[in-house]
């Protein structure tokens, strides 16, 4: 018997009419559940008021993105369920208070990702042109919260991110590490490349990559990515090293992903601001010190460590700033564990009397490394 005429396209259109069906019913549902949860969440923030306690609370949010991947059976991958829950809070956060976090900018910069990995968007965001205007308009009370770069995994400690911690008191609450993807935009072919916009270390970071694929153009350093992205947009013979996000806000062409010499270029982040985060069981600690100038005081230190068998997750000095004669150095470290643990207690005061001087830069949960 011959199949009558459209019979299975009106078969898939029905099916396809009910399971879009099927979706709406589901979203009145999501959206009744998403403002029921922002109503609890409303009454939390009146509880926080009354008590002077902080509205972004770093380990609540740690540990309920943790039990959400958790429990994920799919076939939302982890990544999708962080991003779903991650602007569900980001949202409540923003009913209980509005928070303005500062970061190095401009937009599109790899620190304004991070922020948004952190934060969600929901958050009014304060770009600032560099990391001591980050550090001083959180100090000042003009934003709660700051993020800036403390290293890359392939260019190693952020000089003025340390610095700015030896000289104003603001404290790490959390952490976010990110992978720095690096790619080349421009408006013509590589072969008429003849100048590179990017900030240094971003150049540093693609160097043999460049050398090796575009070795006719001379590397330009600019104050940031955003800035080669804009560079590049005007001149007809430019090219920038930026983020994917950067080149579609500017319009530009993506002649070459993900050039960074290594693979795992990983720049960890810190959030600073006057608030400490309570321990939630994976937590570090940050600490900066500072030895007197004799034989053995960084050994011993370290000994104390071994002692107490607590793990240095990263060690880093830094020239003091004394009067100009003195070779004295500043170090940074960052320890496994929360200072509320006895243990960790314990050490820093062991390694404080060691110190000309020591201070607990804070104990936060330990981030997770977005890609
Ligand atoms: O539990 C809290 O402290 C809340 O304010 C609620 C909530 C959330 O939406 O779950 C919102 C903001 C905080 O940073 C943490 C969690």
């Amino acid at each position: 018997m011959a199949q009558k005429k459209g019979t299975g396209s009106t078969r898939s259109a029905s099916k396809l009419d009910s399971l879009r069906n099927q979706i709406d019913r589901l979203d009145l549902q999501l959206l009744k559940l998403a403002n029921d949860r922002a109503k609890l969440a409303v009454d939390i923030g009146k509880i926080k008021a009354e008590q002077g306690v902080e509205v972004f609370s770093p380990a609540r949010e740690d540990e309920i993105l943790t039990r959400m991947v958790e429990k994920n059976t799919g076939p939302l991958d982890n990544r999708a369920v962080r991003a779903l829950f991650r602007e569900l809070m980001s949202a409540s956060r923003s009913l209980q208070r509005g928070l303005r976090v500062a970061y190095l900018g401009p937009e599109y910069s790899f620190s304004h990702l991070a922020a948004l990995e952190k934060f969600g968007s929901s958050v009014d965001y304060v770009p600032v042109a560099t990391i001591a205007g980050v550090f001083e308009i959180v100090n000042r009370g003009q934003a709660d919260l700051g993020l800036v770069p403390v290293e890359n995994s392939t260019d190693g400690r952020v000089a003025d991110t340390l610095d700015m911690f030896t000289r104003l008191p603001l404290k790490i609450c959390a952490e976010v590490s990110l992978k720095v993807h690096h790619n080349l935009l421009a408006m013509c072919s590589l072969a008429d490349i003849r100048r590179i916009y990017s900030k240094p270390q971003a150049l540093s970071q693609c160097r043999k990559w460049l050398a090796t694929n575009v070795p006719q153009a001379q590397l330009k350093e600019v104050a940031s990515t955003t800035t080669a992205a804009q560079l590049a947009k005007q001149e007809p013979h430019a090219a920038a090293v930026a983020s994917r996000q950067a080149g579609v806000k500017y319009g530009l062409n993506t002649l070459c992903e993900d050039i960074e010499d290594f693979e795992n270029n990983v720049t960890r982040f810190a959030v600073v601001g006057h608030q400490a985060s309570p321990r939630t069981g994976k937590d570090k600690t940050s600490i900066m010190f500072k030895i007197p100038d004799q034989p053995g005081t960084l050994s011993d230190v370290l000994a104390i460590f071994k002692k107490n068998k607590i793990n240095m997750s990263w060690i880093e000095s830094f020239p003091a700033r004394t009067d100009g004669k003195k070779n004295e150095y500043v170090f940074f470290a960052d320890l496994t564990g929360h200072t509320n643990e006895i243990k960790i207690k314990r050490t820093i005061e062991a390694i404080g009397r060691k110190c000309e001087n020591l201070e607990v830069l804070g104990s936060f949960p330990r981030g997770e490394c977005f890609d």
